[in-house]
């Protein structure tokens, strides 16, 4: 049996809604062997981060020399970064291991406003790590603190996109989650032509992880081999069915439901 793999190096969500466990939970569910680098251990639960605990420079290049030494991921994908250093790190073992199909999620904050990333970090996401990006998914905030620029309007959501491929991101996707109408689109923009993907806002407390499920399914679908719209177009699928189909799990900000894509393909309520 041949299969698909996929790195993440991302922070660990003890909660498992978000990062690694995400990632993972994803992956798997869409038939991808997952594999794993951890940046950080993040103390936290649905109603937030209790603290933050990074590995060692050399714990995680350990763990990038591991994966890369024997295993051939199809696709990779970052997540909570860090700090300058880890940028800095990921960035030279991309190159040293010739990878292909990065997806870089540029996280910075948690749901709750604790920091994920040093203010500091990401002028380095810009210069190191975007320009070997296939596609690079920000939230709004995110990509206005990459680009400088505010993010109101559908045409700042595209100048947007138009600076991170600038900046050497084949593709740019900027999620349209934080704003706030009764729909949410998603602009993905590939250096010539918009793309919008358009969803009905559902509305829930629910959403803790979607921008780590969304941007793991982006990269599961590519290292199956999918071009980077079919990618987006079936992990927009995955991400709405797992708000919608809610668990209902935690006090605060639930994780989303990372059965309920292939239940429903398997026409499973
Ligand atoms: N309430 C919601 N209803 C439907 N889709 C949502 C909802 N919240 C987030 N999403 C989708 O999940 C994805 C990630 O959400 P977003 O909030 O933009 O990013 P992040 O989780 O990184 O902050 C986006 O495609 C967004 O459109
Ligand atoms: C380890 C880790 N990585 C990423 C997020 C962002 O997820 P969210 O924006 O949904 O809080 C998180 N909370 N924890």
């Amino acid at each position: 049996m041949r299969i698909a793999q996929a790195l993440t190096i991302a922070g660990s969500d003890n909660g498992g809604g978000a990062g690694i466990q995400a990632d993972l939970k994803t992956f798997q569910e869409l038939d991808v062997y997952g594999m794993t680098v951890i940046t950080a251990i993040a103390a936290q639960n649905t109603t937030g981060v209790q603290g933050v605990f990074p590995i060692s420079y050399e714990g995680i290049a350990q763990q990038l020399d591991s994966t890369g030494d024997d295993f051939k991921p199809n696709a990779v994908k970052t997540g909570m970064l860090y700090s300058t250093e880890i940028i800095q790190l990921v960035a030279e073992k991309w190159r040293h291991y010739e990878w292909s199909n990065l997806v870089i999620d540029p996280v910075m904050v948690a749901k709750g406003g604790a920091p994920l990333l040093q203010q500091q970090a990401i002028q380095t996401l810009i210069t190191e790590l975007i320009p070997h990006a296939q596609i690079t998914t920000p939230n709004i905030p995110e990509a206005e603190l990459l680009t400088g620029m505010s993010i109101r309007s559908l045409s700042e959501r595209e100048e947007a996109a138009r600076r991170l491929v600038q900046m050497g991101s084949t593709y740019a996707l900027i999620k349209g989650g934080h704003d706030t109408g009764g729909m949410i689109v998603d602009v993905l923009y590939d250096g010539q032509s918009f793309h919008y993907l358009e969803n009905i806002r559902i509305v829930t407390p629910h959403t803790h992880g979607t921008g780590c499920t969304y941007s793991a399914a982006i990269t599961a679908e590519l290292a199956k081999g999918s071009s980077v719209l079919a990618a987006v177009t079936t992990a927009r699928a995955f991400i709405q069915a797992a708000i919608e189909d809610e668990l209902g799990i935690g006090a605060g900000h639930g994780p989303t439901n990372h059965f309920a894509y292939q239940r429903r393909q398997r026409g499973e309520k």
